[in-house]
């Protein structure tokens, strides 16, 4: 098992580096600072820790370069020389032409290229240090993840004084489904309110077509904004700042299917970092982000599709996340990345959105029916149903809550499965109180009834938003 430092010892390691980053640009010393003993919460072994963790998390990517390391140089040089993908061919759109003319006809797009280089804003996508550690292949058994550790200054700034980056209140959203004959509106969601904050990953589940996708596009500002309600990022609007960083991975993958991970990576990095960076530092945060994600011993294997064989599914996930994160955002949303992933893998992928965010970046994701391993590697959870708020609050607090209100399961069950049983409506090995399981069927005279239950569609809206108004806690908002 890993040993893996807990969000609290991350916000001291980064707080202390701040704190340090500023005392050297004033000048002044590097030791123990007032502000940094305010956000650790004192103590006086907390240097230690943070030098500790803070030489782990810096050091974290492989490829990056240490000053005054011989063995360093010596293995950045063989990296660069491992590098056999022509950028010139890159840029000349050679490889693209090949991808495309390969590709039987259909026509292939990257995800979320559009950014113009000039929105990038400033940030820091290299680090001063180096690490010999080659991470082996996530699905080849051992795990050791090596996620970029600088998150870009305003997180820094935002953690130190503890402020939430994203918060929603009340986030409603409808669309206007014009008929032939006639308009109406279509209430996709509901009073939807939440946040989350640098370090944590938000999962979002419920049935299919509760509203999770809808959800995640307004929060990532692909959707233009809700009907009702508000969503503020360190209690700003979205703006077209906040877009450079955003990184989202979407549900369809769109990659290449005829480049290899190495070129579609470099590709990205060349697209979307800014173009103030050289085509080597471009080169080398691909590299970088490689070996991140644990795809070194795929890094020359073509993507592939329906025609050509390519990396397995879980590599191709990691590949679409490396886009992303080849930007360093601040914000990541996920839609979907576990979906026809096997659960080991969907396990490391959960894992590989884990160190992310503990790297200081904000994690949303969509997720369809994790397994109960994957469940508790959530930190916050918000369960909709049909568009309506069921619960949020901490990932490991949705049982008890759903306990302290009377629905409990009937056998031994996974959370999700039992949390997913509830939105649905499906009572079957479901505990619920019976006063409120009458009030249902006594409110809908046409009732439909399955094993003496109410029918899903019965239980759903009226069941739980009454529950929740009659629960204090039940959405804490931490
Ligand atoms: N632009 C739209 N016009 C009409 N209906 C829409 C629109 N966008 C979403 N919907 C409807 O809103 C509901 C929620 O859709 P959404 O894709 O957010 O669900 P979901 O929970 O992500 O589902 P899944 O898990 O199957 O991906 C669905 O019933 C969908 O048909």
């Amino acid at each position: 098992m890993m040993d893996r430092p807990s969000t609290t010892s991350l916000l001291r390691t980064k707080s202390d580096q701040l704190v340090e980053a500023f005392s050297a640009a004033l000048g002044g010393g590097t030791k123990s600072s007032p502000m940094s003993g305010d956000v650790a919460g004192g103590g006086g072994g907390s240097e230690t820790l943070s030098r500790k963790s803070s030489r782990r998390l810096t050091g974290a990517s492989p490829g990056r370069s240490g000053v005054g390391s011989k063995n360093n140089t010596h293995i950045r040089k063989s990296r660069s020389a491992q590098l056999k993908f022509d950028l010139d061919e890159v840029s000349s759109g050679a490889a693209l032409s090949r991808a495309s003319s390969a590709s039987l006809g259909l026509s292939f797009s990257f995800t979320g290229f559009t950014v113009p280089s000039d929105e990038i804003a400033d940030m820091k996508p290299f680090s001063d240090d180096d690490d010999d550690d080659i991470p082996e292949d996530i699905e080849a058994g051992t795990r050791k993840m090596k996620i970029q550790a600088e998150p870009t200054l305003p997180i820094y700034l935002k953690l130190l004084i503890l402020t939430k980056i994203v918060q929603f209140t009340e986030v409603c959203y409808k669309v206007v489904i014009r008929g032939v004959t006639s308009t109406r509106e279509k209430e996709i969601l509901t009073g939807i309110s939440g946040s989350v904050d640098p370090g944590e990953v938000l999962a979002m589940m419920g049935p299919s077509g509760s509203g999770k996708t809808t959800l995640l596009s307004l929060l990532g500002g692909r959707v233009k904004e809700p009907t009702g309600g508000s969503i503020t990022y360190n209690e700003q609007p979205y703006s077209k700042h906040l877009k450079s960083r955003i990184g989202f991975v979407t549900q369809d993958d769109i990659l290449f299917p005829h480049l290899t991970v190495r070129e579609t990576l470099t590709y990205a990095a060349r697209l979307r970092l800014p173009k103030k960076l050289t085509k080597e530092e471009k080169q080398k945060r691909a590299i970088d982000v490689i070996y991140e994600l644990g795809l070194e011993r795929c890094q020359d294997t073509m993507i592939g599709g329906s025609f050509v064989r390519g990396v397995s599914g879980g590599e191709r996930k990691r590949v679409c996340i490396g886009n992303e994160i080849i930007i360093n955002p601040s914000l990541l949303f996920l839609d979907e990345p576990t979906s026809g992933l096997d659960s080991t893998t969907a396990l490391r992928t959960v894992e590989i959105l884990h160190d992310i965010a503990e790297a200081g970046k904000t994690v949303i994701t969509t997720i369809h029916q994790p397994s109960s391993r994957l469940f508790h590697k959530f930190d916050k959870l918000i369960l909709l149903g049909k568009g309506s708020l069921l619960y949020f609050g901490k990932a490991s607090e949705a049982m008890d809550y759903f306990s302290t209100i009377g629905c409990t399961p009937l056998i031994s069950m996974n959370p999700a499965e039992f949390l997913l049983d509830l939105a649905n409506g499906n009572l079957n090995d479901v505990s619920v109180p019976s006063e409120l399981e009458d009030k249902v069927q006594i409110g809908n005279s046409d009732t439909e009834t399955r094993n003496g239950k109410p029918s899903p569609t019965i239980v759903h809206e009226p069941y739980f938003l009454e529950l929740f108004k009659n629960v204090d806690g039940c959405m804490s908002y931490p």
